[in-house]
């Protein structure tokens, strides 16, 4: 089982629970001082209460036994008293308990998605092991985290029940208590390694729980809904998902029957070491060594003792159990930022463009296992300029622009902002500059308005400004005319179905949410560099005409970078870089290029050919 251990910078395993059974007492403190206090008041209360119990009884027994009558009816009254209160506190403990959980929980998850939100490029999301850990640690966010809450406060009320039991027994029998203690201490043993091996369980099959997921969202996703249901995939993906969840089921059993082989065993040495102290107490009463009273508080404390040392054991299993995923939440909290500045070198802001930018011999490939995606890449674009990037498919266009926006750095070389390589600013600060439409634009289950808004969040109230960006994207009129015009819900799965009208929550077509996700890019368009990539795909002919008529206005004077695939869109670049095989193969304007002759022109040529017809000869003599 991979990492069950999650030793970090090499510290022991000892020394590694230790710091999270801080973490997450210190965690516990901070999500809400006042019920972990009451919580706490009440464990030690609770914890008194066994001992008092058994003291009472005795002293109860004793008297009636002995027909003392002056001070009976105080004991039955406090016996009574500790019953009321033992009634009670349990109650009140529950609600404590899961507000301090609730309270923990939001706590948790606020550092754990305020941890992801923070690494800024996207190694990190296509690294299995990172998911994985993001997986383990999104459990010790939710209910599972209560072992450590519950589980350490409950720890700490049975380990004061035992030690005022354990004393009451030594009274009676030190044997005894030597005996009842030495028992739990396989069954410690035994319950920690069970928990080890459960969490390390949850980690070997955490790959095939997300595979699991995906398989299910799949079959449940709108967005999957026409494919699974064209090509008849629902049997194969939920076959596909059983066979996840045997994986996962199987882990669960084996570790089930373990758990049964050992607990089977610990409770036949227990009900053993209790079996025979009864034989003992009740000889010993026979020889007139304990009295009637010692006896029943004989019992009651081997009873309680062995039920309090059970339920530490218990808690300790399942504290640790909880430490262990927490150990992934905070493995995951204390990973350090993905694209770090070279040290010394960091800048805090970027200034506004003023030359260009310019990639010098930029290499990169996705992973030291993956192949060059780019080949010593040397580009500058000119503030300024409308440069256009065309190549064939996986030439490397996306992977460009990922690197421009400082999703990755480059393997080797530079690429530098006015001379600043973009390695030694925040990349917020490098982000903030730039206006980008991706290939894979999100359509987002929100309103029109946050669909525009989201691409500056400081304009999300400014509604003319909103208007403006759809205006330029040609879609104001769309959204005008949508049942709520802006403050239409863009989505059917979230409408509310306690809302009577039926058209609350709409679905656009494909090239009405392109042109809102462009809309979307141009909220930004005072940025100093806008990067479009491929903005037109989905468009109707009509559509991407004006389209790219306004884009053509709008881009002039401004920086840009244009990659389509449509090489009527790109003819009025000033520069017009074509890429083939991670490598600039041509570079010129529209018109140098097809005088050249080469790669573009034919292209071109094959392109205007498929709007004219099929006359060949007009293709063969590009
Ligand atoms: N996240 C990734 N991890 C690994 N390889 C990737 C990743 N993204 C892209 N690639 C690979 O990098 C190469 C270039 O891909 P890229 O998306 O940059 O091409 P493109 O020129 O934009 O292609 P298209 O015209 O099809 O959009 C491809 O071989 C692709 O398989």
């Amino acid at each position: 089982m991979p990492r069950a251990s999650l030793d970090q910078g090499g510290e022991t395993r000892s020394r590694l629970l230790l710091r999270h059974v801080v973490a997450a007492w210190l965690l516990c403190w901070r999500a809400g001082r006042l019920p972990a206090a009451g919580y706490l008041l009440i464990t030690v209360v609770s914890g008194l209460l066994p001992a008092a119990t058994t003291w009472f009884t005795k002293f109860v027994v004793d008297d009636l036994a002995a027909a003392r009558t002056d001070g009976v009816l105080t004991w039955a009254a406090c016996l009574a008293a500790v019953g009321l209160i033992a009634g009670v506190l349990p109650h009140l403990g529950a609600f404590l308990q899961n507000e301090l959980a609730r309270r923990l929980d939001r706590l948790m998850q606020d550092g754990l998605y305020s941890t992801i939100n923070r690494f800024q490029g996207l190694s990190r999301f296509e690294d299995p092991e990172f998911r994985n850990d993001v997986s383990m640690a999104q459990q010790a966010s939710g209910g599972a985290m209560g072992p450590v809450t519950t589980g350490l406060f409950d720890t700490a009320r049975n380990a004061i029940a035992l030690v005022s039991l354990l004393g009451t027994l030594s009274v009676l029998s030190p044997v005894m208590a030597g005996l009842v203690t030495m028992a739990a201490v396989p069954a410690l043993i035994a319950r920690l390694s069970l928990s080890r091996r459960r969490v390390g369980m949850l980690a070997g099959v955490s790959s095939a729980t997300r595979r699991q997921v995906f398989y299910s969202l799949l079959m449940t996703d709108v967005r999957s809904a026409k494919e699974t249901r064209l090509f008849g995939l629902g049997d194969f993906l939920r076959e596909r998902m059983l066979g996840e969840l045997a994986v996962v089921q199987a882990g669960e059993r084996r570790l089930d029957r373990r758990e049964a082989r050992t607990q089977s065993l610990l409770a036949f040495l227990s009900t053993l070491v209790a079996g025979a102290g009864l034989l003992w107490a009740v000889r010993a009463a026979v020889n007139g060594t304990l009295s009637v009273g010692d006896v029943t508080a004989f019992v009651a404390a081997v009873t309680g003792t062995q039920s309090a040392l059970a339920g530490l054991v218990d808690n300790v299993a399942m504290a640790h159990q909880a430490l262990l995923v927490f150990g992934y939440h905070d493995k995951v909290l204390s990973l350090p930022d993905d694209l770090p500045s070279a040290p010394g070198t960091a800048s805090e802001t970027l200034p506004a463009l003023r030359h260009g930018i310019e990639l010098r011999d930029v290499w990169f490939r996705y992973d030291d296992s993956h192949p060059w995606v780019l080949n010593g890449l040397d580009l500058t674009i000119p503030k300024g300029s409308s440069v256009a990037v065309v190549g064939l498919n996986g030439a490397g266009k996306s992977t460009l622009i990922k690197l421009l926006c400082r999703f990755y750095d480059p393997t080797r070389g530079v690429i530098l902002w006015d001379g600043i390589d973009i390695r030694d600013v925040p990349p917020q600060e490098l982000r903030r500059r730039m206006g980008v439409l991706f290939q894979d634009y999100m359509c987002y289950d929100l309103t029109a308005a946050e669909n525009i808004g989201v691409g500056a969040l400081e304009s999300m109230e400014d509604r003319p400004g909103l208007k403006e960006a759809a205006r330029r994207a040609d879609v104001d009129t769309t959204v005008e005319g949508l049942p709520r015009g802006y403050d239409t819900l863009l989505s059917r799965i979230f409408a509310d179905p306690a809302d009577e009208d039926p058209q609350s929550g709409v679905v656009l077509s494909g090239g009405q949410w392109q042109r809102l996700a462009l809309a979307r890019t141009l909220l930004r368009d005072q940025r100093d560099l806008l990067i479009l990539d491929e903005p037109s795909a989905g468009l109707d002919a009509e559509a991407e005409y004006e389209i790219h008529h306004r884009l053509r206005k709008h881009r002039v004077d401004r920086t840009s970078l244009l990659v389509s695939h449509r090489l009527g869109a790109v003819r009025e670049a000033q520069m017009i870089v074509v890429l083939e095989g991670g490598r600039i193969v041509e570079q010129g304007t529209h018109d140098e290029l097809m005088v050249a002759g080469r790669g573009y022109a034919r292209l071109f040529a094959i392109q205007a050919e498929g709007y004219r017809g099929t006359d060949e000869s007009a293709v063969a003599s590009a």
